[in-house]
């Protein structure tokens, strides 16, 4: 048996933490107060000793890929004798429901925009190419949203495609937690970003019948892990705030309205059970096995504390 995480170097906290003291001055970002403004706007739970220890040197390694793939870029048009073409780097996130993709993702959003502009760095999740709940209902697919065959890969690839060879204009489709389900005619685009960010739990699998996968895309990618028992917590915890949320806003429309309209310990019961039977087969089979397959992970304890980061070594 090969033991895991064997193909990383494992770095602690504390060492991960002092790497940018090593960095050069003048290339050094430093966190303004918009940028930290911005964080706690967009989620206070956040905590600034991670933004600081983990997030600022993650920050530099980015910048120095980044670097390093526009000097590819060019010396491989030189090579052809072909004009540069203007290609983003390609950052990907992966993880399970629920382990914090989306967070880290917008977090390093900001922070890169606060280095590059904010029109340079854009975002995007998976989620927005699951197939609309009522196709999945229709196809019976419903109990396995999430998994492989729940999304629309082939419009993933093409997007993907699209965003490689530099398309001016480039849109994908929006998911949306609140309702539980893909927008209809919601869209978000971009124009000609020069660091694109994409979210999902499928990032780094096997695109079955396709020659490629969506990670072939990939300049980086990022596995946010953490022991199963604590991300099942931090479903929970996001479950029952998007109950309170609902509640609050009166809407019985919205998807979650059932579940505000009985006790919430009948309601977390069903909640530990589409965990139990959807969200963890998932992470099992198909979310977990391609951690490996990873250049960086982020690794996570209680109160989503990163306590080491995990650098592929080959
Ligand atoms: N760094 C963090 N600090 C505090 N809470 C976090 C952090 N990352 C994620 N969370 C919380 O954990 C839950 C899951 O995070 P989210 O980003 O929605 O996960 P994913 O995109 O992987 O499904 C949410 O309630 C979110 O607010
Ligand atoms: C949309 C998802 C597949 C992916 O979610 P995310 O990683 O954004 O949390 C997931 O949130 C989901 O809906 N899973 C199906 C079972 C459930 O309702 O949790």
């Amino acid at each position: 048996m090969v033991e895991m995480a064997f193909n990383y170097e494992v770095i602690g906290r504390a060492i991960w933490g002092d790497l940018t003291k090593k960095v050069a001055h003048d290339q050094l970002t430093t966190i303004n107060q918009e940028t930290l403004a911005h964080i706690k706007a967009f989620n206070d739970q956040i905590s600034m000793d991670d933004v600081m220890t983990i997030y600022q040197p993650l920050v530099q390694y980015i910048r120095l890929r980044y670097q390093q793939y526009e000097r590819a870029l060019v010396e491989r048009q030189n090579f052809l004798g072909e004009p540069v073409l203007k290609r983003p780097f390609v950052i990907g996130v992966a993880g399970s429901v629920a382990v914090g993709k989306s967070t880290t993702a917008r977090l390093l959003q900001l922070m890169l925009q606060a280095e590059f502009g904010e029109k340079s760095i854009a975002l995007t999740t998976t989620d927005g190419f699951l197939l609309p709940n009522a196709t999945l209902k229709a196809r019976h697919l419903f109990e396995r949203k999430g998994f492989p065959e729940s999304y629309d890969m082939e419009a993933l690839l093409t997007f993907m495609t699209k965003l490689k060879e530099g398309a001016e204009e480039l849109r994908s489709p929006r998911y949306s937690h609140e309702i539980s389900d893909v927008l209809p005619n919601t869209y978000d685009t971009f124009k000609e970003p020069k660091i694109f960010i994409i979210e999902g739990i499928n990032t780094l699998q096997a695109t079955p019948n396709a020659p490629v996968y969506v990670s072939d895309f990939f300049d980086l990618s990022i596995y946010v892990d953490a022991a199963t028992k604590l991300i099942e917590e931090w479903y929970i915890t996001r479950f029952k705030a998007l109950l309170a949320r609902t509640a609050q806003s009166g809407d019985a429309t919205n998807f979650f309205w059932p579940w505000t309209q009985m006790p919430l310990s009948q309601a977390v019961e069903i909640a530990h059970n589409v965990w139990q039977d959807i969200n963890l087969p998932n992470l099992e089979q198909y979310i977990l096995p391609t951690r490996e397959r990873a250049d960086l992970v982020l690794h996570k304890v209680s109160g989503h504390q990163i306590d080491q980061v995990w650098l592929r070594k080959y």
